[in-house]
């Protein structure tokens, strides 16, 4: 029988990594593990009347709160406040930032970015919804954390990671040195090392988009799904579509099995709909940790200015042969576009 290895002893081990840690970063990742494991709980329980449906308010996406979306919330903002480790926190469902100024947060080093339940509109139906989270160190130093510790590239995150539920629980994070799965085993109630040292594969054969934009798509990306369509099996095409609708959970198979997910400007979403600091960030760094790409169809996603905390950005993101390949039909077709 192999050889247990939980995410507390997993962190603890990589700290000795990091030859100044104190175990700040350690505590927070254990905090987002906590609050993992209920939501999860509840997630499990998504069937039942108290849990599905909306809570009838509109977050400042313009989306109706789901009833999980809040609960979700509540529950990370809860344990990373509680945990003492975080003094900043950007949530998709609050306008604001959260500052966290309680005893014990409020000189704690790092903020946190998170999505507390991304593929909202799978959630009512039982199909795999995710959590994803950014983490960077503080650039002010004294007294109460500030936005601009929040507004830093994708470049300067010191931890990311997403918690995917589906047929069973996974959390994936990197803290810049590779990439480790661990799989919920609930009859112990802890994450176990199952997925150590992920690599994306260089190239695949799954596209995911939502292919119901087709005619709102950049050219770029129309003439890449006609690329992806194409009848030619040196090049193990046609690929095959798959989109669940969950980021995390198409970016999850894609990083296991190899693949690209596009979510592209469209008419009625100009800079595409994911949001950069909480969504392309923390999925980014994953990605490119594992050996894969991320960018806008143009620019690398971890390089890009964060102006805004709900700030929205156009992702190709998976394996590296593929979104290359989207990104030459974007410069080629980008061109053609504005002349
Ligand atoms: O319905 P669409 O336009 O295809 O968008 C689906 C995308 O939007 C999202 O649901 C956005 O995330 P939230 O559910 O957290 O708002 C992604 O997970 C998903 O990939
Ligand atoms: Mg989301
Ligand atoms: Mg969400």
């Amino acid at each position: 029988m192999a050889k247990v290895i939980t995410l507390g002893q997993f962190i603890i081990q990589k700290q000795a990594d990091f030859p100044y840690a104190k175990g700040e970063l350690s505590r927070l990742l254990r905090d987002i593990g906590i609050a993992s494991k209920i939501v999860n709980r509840e997630i499990n329980k998504a069937g039942l009347a108290d849990i599905i449906g909306d809570v009838g308010s509109i977050n400042v996406q313009g989306e109706t709160q789901k009833i999980l979306d809040v609960y979700a919330n509540e529950q990370f903002i809860s344990a990373l406040s509680a945990g003492g480790e975080c003094a900043l926190v950007v949530s998709e469902e609050n306008e604001e930032v959260i500052i966290l100024n309680n005893d014990v947060s409020k000189n704690a080093k790092y903020v946190v970015a998170i999505d507390p339940l991304d593929g909202s509109s799978n959630i009512d139906v039982n199909v795999a919804v995710g959590t994803t989270f950014s983490i960077f160190r503080r650039i002010s130093k004294e007294g109460e954390a500030d936005i601009k510790d929040i507004l830093q590239k994708g470049t300067e995150q010191v931890a990311a990671g997403y918690i995917v539920y589906g047929s069973s629980t996974m959390l994936v994070y990197t803290t810049g040195c590779g990439v480790n799965g661990f799989t919920l085993d609930p009859s112990i109630g802890e994450f176990c090392l199952s997925h150590p040292n992920i690599k994306i594969p260089e190239t695949g054969t799954i596209y995911s988009m939502n292919e119901g934009n087709y005619v709102h798509f950049p050219e770029g990306v129309k003439k890449y799904i006609k690329y992806c369509q194409v009848e030619d099996a040196a090049t193990s095409r046609p690929y095959t579509s798959r989109y669940i609708g969950s980021m995390v959970a198409d970016l999850h198979r894609n990083l296991i099995k190899g693949g690209v997910y596009i979510y592209p400007s469209t008419a009625s979403a100009p800079n595409g709909k994911l949001r950069l600091v909480y969504e392309c960030n923390p999925l980014a760094f994953i990605i490119e940790q594992a050996g894969g790409r991320a960018s806008n169809g143009f620019e690398r996603i971890l390089d890009i200015e964060v102006t805004e905390i709900h700030q929205r950005e156009s992702i190709f993101i998976g394996s590296t042969e593929m979104v290359l390949k989207a990104e030459e039909f974007m410069a080629e077709y980008s061109a053609k576009e504005v002349s």
